[in-house]
């Protein structure tokens, strides 16, 4: 369904020096540094997915998620998305994708909601039948009733995520491209947003593709992760594979009586301390767990002790670490 082959994409920056001097000079003479935002990218994704696209600041996930839905042109590489080439069709194009930027609106500023979604009708042309059917089950799933007819200017950020994702699938396309939907939402918005786009991708096999920082997002949605760093992709599976990989890392907390010391564990990494408590990990295939509560219970007086397996934050971070991202 989507097919992304060899897909690069730079930009170019001029330099900016601080001081008066470095500013006038630069009126004269403009320099540039080039961005590889992209670095031959390739993936594709099969109908009815939701793909987790994750990486860490400026890694380019935006940039791909620009270039998969026609915003930007790559410098090279194709990109094929039902048969369209995004930034070639356009006006066909939108029509099967919706697309919902976190940190940007869709919708007008200044007019109720409702209007907006009058005005994306006209826009995308949605037949009444199919447009009256959309919002009903639009406003039911997600609770927009209240907030309709209010303009968006006077919607907190979790009732605005809402609406955008409702303005981004009146016109029913099959596939949702999502930078950060769930980016600044209290605990409720966060599972209210995440059940929906479960239920879209079950019930309607609207394919989903999302980009995130939060990484209960992914455990909750993600069939497979797409992991990007610095332009280039370094990683694709299954969550499932992904904790395999890792699956003898374990981390402890530990409670204890208050001792005013930090105690290192060998072939342990400490990973925060308190006199009350400290977070170790390690793996399980050189340091045994046995090891590690014994050397504990030499120092401090244990109250308490939890072992779990690394969290998926965690794991990220050392995918993040293996690849020097
Ligand atoms: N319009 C632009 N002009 C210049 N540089 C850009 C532009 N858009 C993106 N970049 C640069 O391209 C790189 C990738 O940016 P992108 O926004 O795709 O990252 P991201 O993975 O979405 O990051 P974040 O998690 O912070 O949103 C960054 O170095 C960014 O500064």
């Amino acid at each position: 369904m989507i097919s992304l082959e060899g897909i690069s994409k730079s930009f170019k920056v001029a330099k900016r020096s601080a001081g008066i001097k470095q500013a006038a000079k630069a009126l004269f003479i403009r320099e540039h540094t080039i961005v590889e935002a992209l670095q031959n990218i390739s993936f594709s994704i099969d109908e009815g997915q939701i793909v987790g696209y994750i990486g860490p600041n400026g890694a380019g996930k935006s940039t791909t998620i620009k270039v998969m839905s026609g915003i930007l042109v790559p410098d090279c590489g194709t990109c094929s998305v039902m048969g369209y080439t995004p930034w070639k069709d356009r006006v066909a194009y939108v029509r099967n994708i919706g697309v919902v930027f976190g940190q940007r609106s869709q919708l007008w500023w200044d007019v109720p909601v409702i209007d907006s979604y009058e005005l994306l009708r006209d826009i995308y042309k949605i037949p009444t039948v199919s447009y009256k059917a959309n919002l009903s089950m639009l406003v039911e799933t997600l609770g927009l009733n209240d907030f309709l007819h209010v303009p968006v200017r006077q919607l907190s950020l979790g009732q605005r995520m809402r609406c955008e994702i409702a303005a981004s699938l009146l016109h029913s396309p099959q596939i949702l491209f999502l930078d950060e939907p769930t980016i600044g939402l209290d605990a409720v918005s966060k599972l209210a947003v995440r059940k929906f786009i479960k239920t879209i991708n079950k019930e309607r096999g609207v394919t989903v593709i999302l980009t995130t920082h939060d990484m209960s997002d992914i455990e909750a949605l993600a069939d497979r992760i797409l992991m990007i760093g610095k332009g280039a992709l370094l990683y694709d599976g299954t969550l499932g594979k992904l904790r395999n990989r890792f699956g003898t890392q374990r981390t402890i907390t530990v409670d204890y009586r208050e001792y005013m010391q930090p105690i290192d564990i060998s072939g342990a990494a400490r990973l925060s301390w308190t006199p009350e408590r400290a977070v170790y990990s390690f793996d399980t295939e050189h340091v045994a767990i046995a090891g590690v509560i014994s050397r504990l219970s030499e120092q401090v007086e244990l109250i308490d002790v939890a072992i779990e397996t690394t969290p998926v934050d965690e794991l990220i971070l050392q995918l993040y670490k293996e690849h020097q991202i």
